[in-house]
């Protein structure tokens, strides 16, 4: 098995949307024991630390409908700078969130590294909202829109280019939440998803081929970077996020899923977000990220 070098960087950012708690969840993710699990892989780890978070008045600006705008700017700049520094070192950049308007830090930094970066976007939701459409102003629910060029350019423009990928190199799997604006969004674009439909008609095994094959051989993808929202997971296994929605992905499901992803040797970065241990249980969906984790990163039953 392929050695990894991977950087862990926490990202205590809960600014992004209104349910406080999530600002921890990278402690929860460390205190569930991710280094040990990723050491005992036999990759070496690193982990860098936290990016700095200012604190935020939760209001939403005028005139852009952006809640904590400046704030969220200013710490996905940072976090770019950082997850480019890891990925030019060479090092697997393994951010932990942190809500997941932080994926535009991180998209920022990855990718300029690659020619034609792919994205797997792991969610009950598309987080392609823009300004003009989301009903909320929550950052946490437009990074996917930002990252192919769409929505306001305080949100498309971090690190000084646009967009971060093509949006036929993204493919959404577990979606059951989808706003209005977003689905046209996906329909004009040509965003591939898998929805919870075709998850249940189809099964995991098929989705996940399918996936694989369409990043690599159709798209001709340089690099995959897997943003694994644990929304994405049915709330009976993942009951810490602050947007739950019924009827997602198994457990078991998404072991697969991170199984065949190992297997494929596609994934090149990764970033597990939304995990809330104020509205956990026990430490429950910091576990199963954990675990997931452990997966993608090469873990194996027998
Ligand atoms: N990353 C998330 N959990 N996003 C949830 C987004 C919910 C809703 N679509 C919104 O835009 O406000
Ligand atoms: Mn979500
Ligand atoms: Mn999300």
């Amino acid at each position: 098995m392929n050695k990894l070098n991977v950087s862990i960087i926490g990202v205590p950012m809960d600014h992004g949307q209104m349910r406080r708690g999530v600002d921890m969840g990278p402690s929860a993710i460390r205190y569930a024991g991710v280094v040990d699990r990723i050491e005992n892989l036999g990759h070496e780890v690193k982990d860098e630390g936290d990016i700095q978070i200012r604190k935020a008045d939760g209001k939403v600006d005028e005139n852009t409908n952006l809640r904590n705008m400046d704030v969220i700017t200013e710490a996905t700049e940072a976090l770019g700078e950082t997850v480019s520094g890891v990925a030019k070192s060479g090092n697997f950049p393994l951010v932990l969130g942190g809500d997941h308007s932080i994926a535009i830090g991180t998209l920022a930094g990855i990718s300029e590294h690659y020619e034609n970066l792919g994205v797997i976007w792991y969610d009950a939701h598309a987080d392609m909202n823009t300004s003009e459409t989301s009903p909320s102003g929550n950052i946490h629910g437009m990074p996917l829109a930002a990252s192919f060029g769409h929505g306001h350019e305080k949100l498309t423009n971090i690190r000084g280019y646009s967009p971060k990928v093509k949006p036929e190199n993204i493919v959404i799997i577990g979606a059951r939440s989808v706003d209005p604006g977003e689905r046209e969004l996906i329909k004009e674009r040509g965003i591939k998803v898998f929805s919870m439909h075709e998850i249940d008609k189809l099964g995991m095994d098929h989705v996940m081929q399918e996936s694989i094959r369409y990043l690599r051989e159709e798209r001709k993808t340089d690099g995959v970077h897997l943003s694994l929202d644990l929304d994405g997971i049915d709330p009976m296994y993942t009951p810490g996020v602050g947007t739950p929605v019924p009827g997602g992905i198994s457990y078991r499901e998404s072991h697969l899923a991170m199984e065949m992803l190992f297997d494929a040797g596609l994934i090149t970065s990764a970033e597990f977000v939304e995990v809330n241990p104020i509205l956990d249980e026990k430490n429950r969906t910091a576990d199963v990220a954990v675990a997931l984790i452990g997966s993608l990163l090469g873990e194996k039953l027998v």
